[in-house]
């Protein structure tokens, strides 16, 4: 019988990897200011950067950034709580002081701003049933939960919260299929797995998780066109690749998935003439899906000239041995 699925047809000329292309379209991201989408990311500026910085460095383009601009940047959006914010001027929150910690962590320059100051502001922002909030305002996610564990165990400094009431809390975000949602009996979604997942992999509790059970639903996130959507009945998208990918690499399941399928999807989805990413073939790109594009690709196979990936922390291999960690994966 033909079930009715959201998917796409692929063309059968699939393009190669282009590096140049992509490097180009990022490096002038940053640079005409001016530009139209530009000025309306402003909002999520500090992670922007992040995007841009780790696809460069994982396409070994990372001296043709602005370093010093960059750190003026990200010293200006210290506010005096410690919390980093996505443009000078803006509200501290949890997921623009872990951008800034991994973009800081890249470049190796943690001592343009108060360490001190950030661990306590994320100390803060835990909650007595050990969720976390992004800022002021409240908002309980566990994705909040991963931006407080992933900045404090880049500082090195874990032990600046209740580690197993966070734990406690991820597990009671996970769900009867395996998966996770953003709070208790919230639906699952290949975002909010890829944060719980991530979490106990850094905390060490990867074995809380029904591996096959979970592994078996990010499998299912795989369509006849080969990409990955984030839950059931969704179109496929670029960025569900890393989501997908980097969850199922760290519970040592990611031969589960058909990876030249997801390959040629991922490469089709390159706009051959300005460079970049986008969600799906013929679609606008960002710097977002080129990032996701590029870090799945990694994952799928070290033979494209990309450096390695740490699938928990989303930043190049080389940086996370830099910093002596060790984030656990079931084997
Ligand atoms: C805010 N946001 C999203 O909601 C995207 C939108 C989207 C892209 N493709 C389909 N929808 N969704 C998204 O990131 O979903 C994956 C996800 C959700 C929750 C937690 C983790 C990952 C994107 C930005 C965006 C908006 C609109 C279009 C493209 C990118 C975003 O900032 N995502 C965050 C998700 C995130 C947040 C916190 C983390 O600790 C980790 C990841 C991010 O990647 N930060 O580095
Ligand atoms: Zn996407």
């Amino acid at each position: 019988q033909t079930t009715l699925r959201h998917d796409i047809e692929l063309p059968n000329n699939i393009p190669k990897l282009l590096i140049e292309k992509h490097a180009n379209y990022l490096i002038s991201y940053g640079t005409n200011k001016d530009e139209y989408n530009y000025s309306q990311t402003e909002h999520m500026r500090m992670s922007g950067m992040y995007w841009g910085l780790t696809a460069l460095d994982l396409m070994g383009k990372l001296e043709q950034t602005n370093k010093e601009e960059v750190l003026e940047f990200i010293r200006q959006c210290q506010n005096d709580n410690g919390g980093i914010s996505a443009s000078i001027q803006h509200d501290p929150h949890l997921l623009y002081t872990l951008s800034a910690v991994q973009i800081l962590c890249i470049y190796d320059a943690l001592d343009v701003i108060n360490v001190d100051k950030v661990i306590s502001y994320v100390k803060e922002r835990q909650q007595p049933d050990g969720s976390f909030v992004g800022d002021q305002w409240g908002e309980v996610d566990v994705r909040f939960s991963f931006c407080a564990v992933a900045t404090l165990s880049l500082l090195n400094c874990l032990d600046a919260i209740d580690v197993e009431k966070a734990v406690q809390f991820v597990l009671k975000c996970m769900n009867f299929d395996g998966g996770f949602g953003s709070k208790p009996g919230s639906e699952s979604h290949a975002g909010l797995i890829y944060c719980c997942v991530g979490l106990l992999s850094i905390t060490g509790h990867l074995h809380l998780i029904d591996a096959d059970r979970l592994g078996w639903w990010l499998c299912e996130r795989q369509l006849p066109s080969g990409g990955l959507n984030g839950r059931p009945e969704k179109l496929p998208d670029v960025c569900y690749s890393w989501w997908v990918l980097s969850a199922l690499t760290i519970l040592g399941r990611l031969h589960w998935i058909d990876k030249k399928g997801l390959m040629d999807y991922i490469l089709i989805c390159q706009d051959i003439e300005t460079g970049g990413f986008s969600d799906r073939p013929g679609d606008m790109v960002d710097p977002f899906h080129t990032l996701f594009g590029l870090t799945a690709l990694s994952l799928l196979d070290k033979n494209f000239s990309l450096k390695p990936i740490n699938p928990t922390y989303c930043m190049p291999e080389y940086i996370i041995d830099r910093l002596g960690l060790k984030p656990s994966r079931l084997d």
